[in-house]
């Protein structure tokens, strides 16, 4: 049995960091999108992952930026990975991988379900990451627009995932692993040790 890959997304602070490495997060997620309550600089991530195990993806988000703001942002952070969270073209995604980037494009569910089996094939291999239409607003999305649809290689599942959903959620999707980050807050922006521990520990105990 294989276990879920788990990403905490949005983290700003050491502590929460840290809870997020200790409970055995895969990947940990810092905004460099502009314009959310989540966004930081690059130059703080680059001192919150400072040490942390080589084996634990760190991945910075962006959405519809120009590629050399993202390069430059991930090189001044020093993050593993990029995730193009908009419309960005395949092009950025062999760039940045050209680059040394690992890399995840996230869509939205509709918008990957929606693709003629040409287009899925064009994505067919690279790490996607499938999401409600609102990124970051704790919005689920209904699972069965996906049926028959679901991308064939690694896929992250994001969009309003809980403590309470996640098990269930992966277990109906068939996803590589999730992706969270309202779930794991207590209040809009702010990220809970609690929650993170207890998130991790709910999607581990779904089948693999
Ligand atoms: O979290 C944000 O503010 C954000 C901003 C811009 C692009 C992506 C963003 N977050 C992504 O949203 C999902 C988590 O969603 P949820 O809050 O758990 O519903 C995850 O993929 C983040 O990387």
């Amino acid at each position: 049995m294989t276990e879920r890959y788990v990403k905490i997304c949005g983290l700003s602070t050491p502590g929460t960091v840290a809870a997020a490495v200790e409970a055995g997060a895969d990947a940990l997620g810092f905004i460099f999108a502009p314009g959310s309550v989540r966004t930081v600089e690059p130059a703080m991530v680059r001192q919150l992952i400072a040490g942390i195990p080589e084996a634990v993806e760190t991945v910075g988000v962006f959405r519809n930026q120009p590629l050399d703001v993202v390069l430059s942002t991930a090189a001044a952070a020093g993050v593993s990975t990029v995730q193009l969270h908009g419309e960005e073209p395949l092009a950025d995604i062999r760039a940045a991988q050209e680059a040394g980037y690992r890399t995840l494009r996230a869509f939205s569910a509709p918008t990957y379900a929606a693709l003629s089996s040409a287009g899925r094939a064009e994505w067919a291999r690279e790490r996607i990451l499938l999401d409600a239409v609102d990124p970051g607003a704790g919005e689920t999305f209904d699972p069965s627009v996906l049926a028959g649809r679901a991308p064939g290689g690694f896929w992250l599942l994001a969009g309003g995932l809980t403590v309470d959903n996640v098990a269930a959620l992966l277990n109906s999707s068939g996803a590589t692993g999730a992706d969270v980050s309202s779930g794991v807050e207590s209040r809009r922006g702010v990220k809970d040790t609690g929650l993170i521990r207890a998130f991790i520990a709910a999607a581990r105990s779904a089948a693999g």
